[in-house]
């Protein structure tokens, strides 16, 4: 399990150095920021578990910091750290979702309970929280209602609302850019565009002005001033999809672009300002592609603020079935085709069959066998290979049952007598070894006197 993650805001060097060593043992992930800017920074990028602030911040009054994160609803509990004597403002900070408060001077002990507290009542809510959460059927555009599923509803669902940048993994074909979509219909952005960009797609030197776009003549071919996706998604989220696949170079505007939200229209020398939620995807490593030199570390580690990984369709159970039917009626209907179900064994085929291309995959074998089929209900034999070639499951307990009755009936009709059996064995370990018989005796754990004596006896 991951260690809770802690941040402590506090601008006294001594102070930030005194409860870092009094939390050194703790088991939890501490970062420590000094100002205002630092913390909002970070909480556009993440959200710790705990945020230890000071509310006396030489660039900025600590409750506005509080005030923002109730606003707008993040999911970190705050322990507010005040001047000694300060009770009303710790009841104001209490007002706006402060779960606890830290007059100074504080002791060690003190610093621990609280937080351990803090932490633990934490972990009930979300207990109670997931508890009580809905199962979902469907959400947005997905289908399905796995619990692999219902954990991934529920980041979106919570991380929707932050500007925190989603690093969505999974193999090809999960519903990445659903997810993508999901995230900004979740979002406040909803009513601003969403913007999808597969950066593997675009040649590399189209990729730059795709991006941050072009004014006229800034290369061959650019007739006219073009927008990029990154204006056009100002104010809604932008999606870049397999962003390992992003040349090197730009993925270096690319993190300035990130950390500045300015950049510079290829063929521009003005700076341009736009306001942005990335959503990011690919179905590689990326951990790997860093280790590869294939993808930047630094552009890696302002991206992956939420991680949220998409299962694979072998691991969702029955969603391959409620999926496979969804898909159905809308390709019926796209193909005006009378199949509106499956029957049981070629429900038993979806089920068993181990997607390799997820519900892309999926797609495709439906409308395949839409479109060269005709009736009403699907049966195996109508799917493409190799999913004809796969047996249902019913099929195959029958023909398993059926091989295991005739090793039965085997087993009971011809018993070998004892003589026979032996001399099958002894037959087969010297032609095991060869003919050599000493060999074959210390394989068979008896001394070669014996098998020589079997030997002659046959022969007799
Ligand atoms: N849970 C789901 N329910 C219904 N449809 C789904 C679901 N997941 C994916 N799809 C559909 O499957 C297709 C593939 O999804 P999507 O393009 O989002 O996958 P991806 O992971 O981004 O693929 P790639 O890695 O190849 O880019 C889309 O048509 C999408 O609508």
């Amino acid at each position: 399990m991951n260690k809770p993650r802690v941040l402590l805001t506090e601008d006294s060097p001594s102070l930030a150095a005194m409860y870092q060593a009094y939390l050194r043992d703790e088991s939890i992930q501490l970062e420590q920021v000094s100002s205002g800017k630092e913390t909002l920074d970070y909480l556009e990028r993440q959200w710790p578990d705990v945020l230890l602030l000071d509310l006396m911040l030489p660039d900025m009054d600590g409750m506005d910091i509080l005030q923002r994160i109730y606003e707008q609803g993040l999911n970190c509990s705050v322990v507010i750290i005040t001047a000694h004597g300060s009770v009303d403002k710790a009841v104001d900070a209490m007002r706006f979702g402060a779960s606890d408060f830290l007059s100074k001077p504080f002791d060690a002990k003190r610093l621990k309970v609280t937080l351990a507290n803090t932490l633990k009542i934490r972990r009930l809510n979300q207990l109670v929280h997931g508890a009580h959460e809905p199962n979902r059927e469907n959400y947005f555009d997905f289908v399905g209602n796995s619990l692999s599923m219902q954990r991934v509803y529920r980041v979106i669902e919570s991380a929707a609302n932050s500007k925190a940048t989603i690093f969505v993994t999974g193999e090809s074909g999960t519903g990445k850019e659903l997810c993508a979509s999901a995230v900004h219909q979740a979002s406040g952005r909803k009513d601003a565009p969403f913007i999808a960009i597969n950066c593997a797609a675009i040649p590399k030197d189209l990729m730059e002005s795709e991006i941050f776009g072009h004014l006229k003549g800034a290369f061959t071919g650019a007739v006219h001033e073009r927008k990029g996706a990154a204006q056009m998604a100002n104010s809604g989220t932008l999606f870049l999809d397999e962003i390992c696949e992003m040349d090197l170079e730009l993925q270096s505007k690319l993190l300035r672009f990130i950390q500045t939200g300015t950049f510079q229209p290829v063929g521009s020398s003005q700076t341009e300002k736009v306001d942005v939620r990335f959503v990011c995807a690919t179905n590689r490593d990326p951990l790997e592609e860093v280790r590869l030199g294939r993808f930047r570390e630094d552009l890696y580690y302002r991206l992956h603020v939420i991680p949220l990984h998409l299962p694979p369709l072998r691991e969702r159970g029955d969603d391959v079935l409620q999926i496979a039917q969804h898909i159905l009626m809308r390709i019926s209907e796209e193909e005006q085709s009378r199949f509106c179900s499956f029957d049981q064994s070629a429900q038993q085929v979806l089920l068993h069959y181990d997607w390799p291309g997820n519900v892309r995959q999926l797609e495709n074998v439906i409308r395949n066998t839409v479109v060269l089929n005709d009736g009403e209900q699907i049966t195996p034999v109508m799917f493409p290979a190799p999913l004809s070639q796969v047996q249902p499951v019913d099929t195959m307990a029958r023909t398993l049952t059926a091989e295991l009755k005739s090793t039965e009936s085997a087993v009971v009709k011809h018993v070998d007598p004892l003589w026979k059996q032996e001399r099958r064995a002894i037959e087969q370990a010297i032609d095991f070894c060869d003919g050599n018989i000493p060999k074959a005796a210390s394989l068979l754990e008896v001394s070669p006197s014996t098998l020589y004596r079997k030997l002659q006896s046959w022969d007799n």
